[in-house]
């Protein structure tokens, strides 16, 4: 099914060798058919260690190329996953499940990572300070923190490895990858095409396996000087007690809990249309995926019989049908999660305006739902759903949905509907997240600091502030200069 065979590869790439999984090691399946697509090798700490001593060498050598070769090798590589959009796209939909318009999306948002820090390596600028004292000059430089390990989710299986490797490579870093057992593949297939580029043997490792176990090691060694995490708050919490004790630098990209709020002046059409954006992208299964939607009392019936019309016209099924919007859900436990959440806002009082049960197709499809009626006591409200649930909350004054919206742990992604410019703004800053949408349901770019606030994470992705996250500031202090 791909016109590129090679770039579905059996495999993990351990420095600069490949291991053949050769039909044994970790299964991967397809979420839609339950169908296994191939085997991943199960490694073990040996692995884990090659991988870590081999981007320590790989990494030096790296750095100590000019900014401009780094960014040219960068740009090869994303000219080479723009040109094989379609087989990552393939690869990506059937090992997790999106449908193939939008796996190819998320292909070219990857991309994008790769383009932006390719253009970013070549900024890596420094300082002269003027002296404290007549004989000094200060220098300060910036220089590449050194081997990065990563960890990604199975959710967005290729642009959260890209929104990673793009500022580590432009910075001069190594990288030794773990990505999620679901959706290994996606992650191979970037390191075949990164060879492809250019990109030297050793820097970039993809190590398939126990994440536990791949972990524990990634975690411990004083060689790995920096992690970045992308997945559930409870993961990244033990991570990062994991590596206190060599003191990494870390990047905590982690759960979310985003309110979406509609005043009673926004303009419905485009409300409805953002929450379908914020809310059921890749099937609701996005940390900046609305979880809460509060709407204006004023507008409150015709916004939500409006979203549930649009919602019900629109299909579920397998990713590679044409015309389907909903794809299966990752896994069983992503759907016990979703039916727990309905069934208990349910018995405390929530209405189901479409969909609430699971899908005709069985397995891990699930009807998009539409709920109104919610209050704050319901596990909805304070848990994150991760799956195609709309819930929908009435409220009266702006002072009570600001309270409403920030009473949550987290604190990444929020929205704000409103045509009154300074309404907008008062909400904006008083909301407690890192990154808000306003009159917009789709925020996430290349161009901009992605990234959250108290259980939502640490750091930022993307924009001109990515680089920094993988470098270190070095201060100069020349003296006897008389
Ligand atoms: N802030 C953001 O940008 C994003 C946040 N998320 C959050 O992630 C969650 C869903 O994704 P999900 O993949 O289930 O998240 P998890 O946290 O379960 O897994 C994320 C990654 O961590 C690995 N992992 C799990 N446990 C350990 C461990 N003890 N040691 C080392 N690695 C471990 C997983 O490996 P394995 O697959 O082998 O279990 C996977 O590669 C949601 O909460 C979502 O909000 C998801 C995407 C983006
Ligand atoms: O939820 C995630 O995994 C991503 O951060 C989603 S996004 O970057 O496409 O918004």
């Amino acid at each position: 099914m791909l016109d590129d065979p090679g770039l579905l590869r059996e495999a993990a790439l351990v420095g600069p060798r490949w291991i053949e999984a050769n039909g044994a090691g970790i299964p991967v399946t397809n979420p839609s058919t339950g169908a296994i697509l191939g085997h991943v090798p199960d490694l073990g700490p040996a692995e884990v260690t090659e991988a870590i001593r081999a981007a320590e060498v790989a990494q030096k050598a790296w750095a100590a190329r000019t900014a401009k070769e780094r960014s040219q090798i960068l740009r090869r590589w994303f000219d080479l996953m723009m040109t094989r959009q379609d087989d990552l796209a393939r690869i990506l939909t059937a090992e997790q499940g999106k449908p193939f318009p939008e796996a190819k999306g998320e292909i070219a948002y990857g991309a994008s990572f790769i383009e932006w820090f390719a253009e970013e390596a070549r900024r890596a600028y420094g300082e002269i300070v003027p002296g404290h004292a007549p004989d000094k000059r200060i220098l300060v430089t910036k220089q590449p923190i050194g081997v990065v390990a990563a960890i990604t989710p199975w959710n967005f299986p290729n642009a959260m490895i890209t929104r990673k490797a793009g500022p580590a490579f432009a910075a001069g870093c190594a990288m030794v990858l773990k990505p999620a057992s679901e959706t290994p593949f996606s992650a191979i297939a970037l390191a075949v095409l990164a060879e492809r580029a250019g990109l030297p043997a050793g820097l970039f490792s993809v190590l398939t396996g126990r994440s536990t176990v791949i972990g524990a090691v990634l975690t411990a060694s004083p060689v790995v000087r920096k992690l970045t995490f992308t997945g559930s708050t409870e993961v990244g919490a033990a991570l990062y007690a994991q590596c206190a004790p060599t003191i990494k630098k870390l990047g905590l990209e982690l759960g979310g809990n985003a309110p979406f709020i509609v005043f009673d002046d926004a303009d419905l059409d485009e409300a409805v249309e953002g929450a379908l954006v914020a809310k059921f992208r890749n099937n609701g299964q996005t940390c900046v995926c609305a979880n809460r939607i509060y709407v204006q009392s004023g507008i409150h019936d015709a916004f939500a019989r409006r979203l549930a019309a649009r919602v019900a016209r629109l299909k579920t099924g397998d990713g590679f049908d044409v015309g389907v919007t909903f794809g299966p859900l990752i896994d069983a436990k992503a759907v016990a999660k979703v039916q727990e959440h309905i069934e208990d806002a349910k018995a405390k009082g929530a209405q189901v305006l479409t969909g609430g049960a699971a899908h005709e197709l069985g397995g891990h499809f699930w009807q998009p739902t539409v709920l109104t009626g919610l209050t704050a006591d319901m596990a909805i409200t304070r848990a994150e759903t991760f799956g195609p649930v709309a819930p929908i909350y009435r409220f009266e004054t702006e002072a009570e949905v600001i309270a409403a919206a920030n009473e949550t742990e987290f604190g990444l992604a929020s929205y704000v509907y409103s045509r009154d410019l300074a309404r907008t703004l008062r909400v904006a800053e008083a909301l407690e997240a890192g990154m808000v949408g306003v009159n917009t349901g789709l925020i996430s770019t290349a161009e901009a600091p992605f990234g959250g606030i108290k259980a939502s994470g640490l750091g930022r992705e993307g924009s001109r502030h990515g680089l920094d996250d993988f470098m270190e500031l070095k201060y100069i202090c020349l003296g006897g200069i008389q």
